[in-house]
């Protein structure tokens, strides 16, 4: 690190300390006169900033204030995101970001992360070659196609790299400076965007096609060139483009795609935990997803692969899982089929939403929509109707766009559903009860990755890994938790979490014989040094 002095050390963010830089450190480093009196240390600083936040009258200004101070002060941001993980983690993340991303353009203040767009074709790698920092290691890659369940935003999308890179610092303790959010800026067909004055992004239509691909390529090119060691994350691209994308790179490149793998990985966890409330065998389990695009699809490739490892044949593993979408369950009656989800189109009769539960009795709904209200009440009562204790799971982000509230699926079972959402949900209280529902959420999944593979630099990512750590996630929640009605760890338990699934990446790659690096037999002290704990 570039030794700094007087204003310019107060103005890095990675080396201010602020009102914390001791006399000695003041006398040193030419601070004298440049600070107040007083020496605070990090805990009373915590104070002042939790103050300053919980003064805040709206979830947007306190995410404005949070990222000035990751700004200008970078442990302290971190610190604190990670002792008051709960309150802020939804501010800094799913459903605030949501929020950030729709204003981005209103509420931008400085630059974050790298920026490339159809004129950069050429010259990507010197792009790149601008990143102030060497070694990086994790790359969250948007194009902004389908934020969350928000649709094109554009370059607004930013937001969601800067706040999944948030997360593997906080939740797996990735060091800050390897880490680098990218927006892929190849246009918006969003209109409204275009046409909003302060939008930020190059302002035209998508590029498609050819054009596109070959643009990614540069893009992921570079990237191997320039930081041979990163593990890209491909973020929110449309479905389309996410399998695309997907199949081209993965058996190439250190990557994967989070929507796909990770919303699967978490998904998978839950449901393998909700059998111990259920008291049900996973291998018997029937799912139906709500939604056709890369989250359901995704679970369903998982699903398959980890009921085939409970020994089910692939013809019974695929029987065990069924789509559902705006018109009813997916049959091969039907006209037009995605390409991605051919595989689990199933020989039935037409039926809605409510006749496919009818039919098909299912252990488990999960909803991967993007459509807020998808599970209606008669869902719900349907739902609870064939299961005395029905799983679900409203993955959809953010909470504006949720299938249902953990409130409406307690209230519409009588009680007595296991629920889990992608955002979270305050606990909802029935009569003397009070339910905790959990937040099932690719966080307790990608930064544990990323960090097994930044342990083990294995060259790919693959299946066996997210089978592997929503094994481990699953195994994690605690009798206490399952005994509350959650089917995840609570928040602050996530970089336990995440180590335990780093350890688990280093197994798989080492009996795949992917791992690069020489790995020590102490796995757990080797992982847990290279966890970044901010302090001063
Ligand atoms: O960002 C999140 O909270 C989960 C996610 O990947 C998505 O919803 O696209
Ligand atoms: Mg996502």
């Amino acid at each position: 690190m570039k030794a700094l002095h007087g204003k310019a050390l107060l103005d890095d963010p990675a080396q201010n300390k602020s009102t914390a830089f001791t006399r000695e450190e003041r006398m040193r480093y030419g601070l004298q006169g440049l600070l107040p009196y007083s020496v605070a240390d990090i805990k009373n600083q915590q104070q002042r900033v939790l103050g300053n936040l919980r003064g805040k009258r709206s979830d947007i200004e306190k995410y404005i204030f949070l990222n000035s101070l990751l700004e200008r002060n970078q442990r302290l941001f971190y610190r604190t995101l990670i002792d008051y993980i709960e309150e802020i983690m939804p501010l800094v993340y799913t459903p605030t970001v949501g929020e950030a991303c729709s204003e981005f353009a209103h509420i931008f203040r400085k630059p974050q992360g790298l920026y490339i767009t159809p004129e950069d074709r050429g010259r990507v790698a010197s792009l790149l070659a601008n990143w102030p920092e060497t070694d990086v290691r994790i790359i969250v890659v948007t194009d902004g196609e389908r934020i969350l369940g928000l649709g094109d935003l554009g370059a607004n999308g930013m937001g969601i790299p800067i706040g999944k890179i948030a997360l593997y610092v906080a939740c797996a303790g990735i060091h800050p400076a390897h880490c680098m959010p990218v927006m892929l800026d190849v246009g918006t067909n969003n209109q409204e965007l275009r046409n909003d004055p302060l939008y930020l992004g190059y302002p035209h239509a998508r590029l498609a096609g050819q054009d596109y691909l070959s643009l990614v390529d540069e893009f992921v090119q570079a990237v191997r060139h320039k930081f041979p060691d990163a593990l890209i994350q491909f973020e929110d691209f449309s479905s389309e483009h996410a399998f695309v994308l997907l199949d081209r790179y993965h058996k190439q490149v250190r990557c994967f795609n989070d929507d796909i793998q990770g919303t699967a990985a978490v998904t998978l966890a839950g449901v393998h935990a909700s059998c111990r409330i259920t008291h049900k065998q996973f291998a018997d389990l029937k799912i139906m997803l709500l939604g056709t695009g890369s989250a359901a699809t995704g679970i369903a490739r998982l699903m398959l692969s980890a009921f085939q490892t409970a020994g089910l044949s692939e013809a019974v593993a695929r029987a065990r899982i069924a789509f559902v979408d705006r018109e009813g369950l997916v049959v091969t009656a039907r006209a037009k089929h995605k390409a991605h989800i051919q595989p689990f189109i199933q020989e039935q009769a037409p039926a809605s939403f409510l006749e496919a539960i009818e039919r098909l009795q299912p252990d488990v709904l999960i909803g991967a929509t993007g459509a807020a209200g998808a599970f209606s009440e008669a869902v719900i009562h349907q739902m609870a109707q064939y299961q005395e204790r029905p799983v679900i799971i409203a993955l959809s982000n953010p909470t504006s766009h949720t299938e249902c509230t953990a409130e409406q699926a307690c209230r519409w079972s009588d009680g007595r559903a296991v629920f889990a959402s992608g955002s979270p949900f305050p606990a909802v209280t029935m009569g003397e009860k009070i339910f905790h529902p959990a937040q099932g959420n690719n966080a307790y999944i990608f930064p544990g990755i990323g960090l097994g593979m930044l342990a083990c630099r294995a060259t790919l990512v693959t299946e066996r890994m997210f089978l592997a750590a929503a094994e481990v996630l699953a195994a994690m929640v605690s009798p206490e938790e399952i005994e509350r009605g959650a089917i995840y760890p609570t928040l602050p338990r996530v970089r336990e979490v995440s180590q335990a699934i780093a350890i688990a990446v280093c197994h798989v790659a080492q009996q795949e014989g992917l791992a690069t690096a020489n790995l020590p037999d102490d796995l757990e002290a080797y992982v847990r040094t290279l966890m970044y704990e901010p302090d001063y």
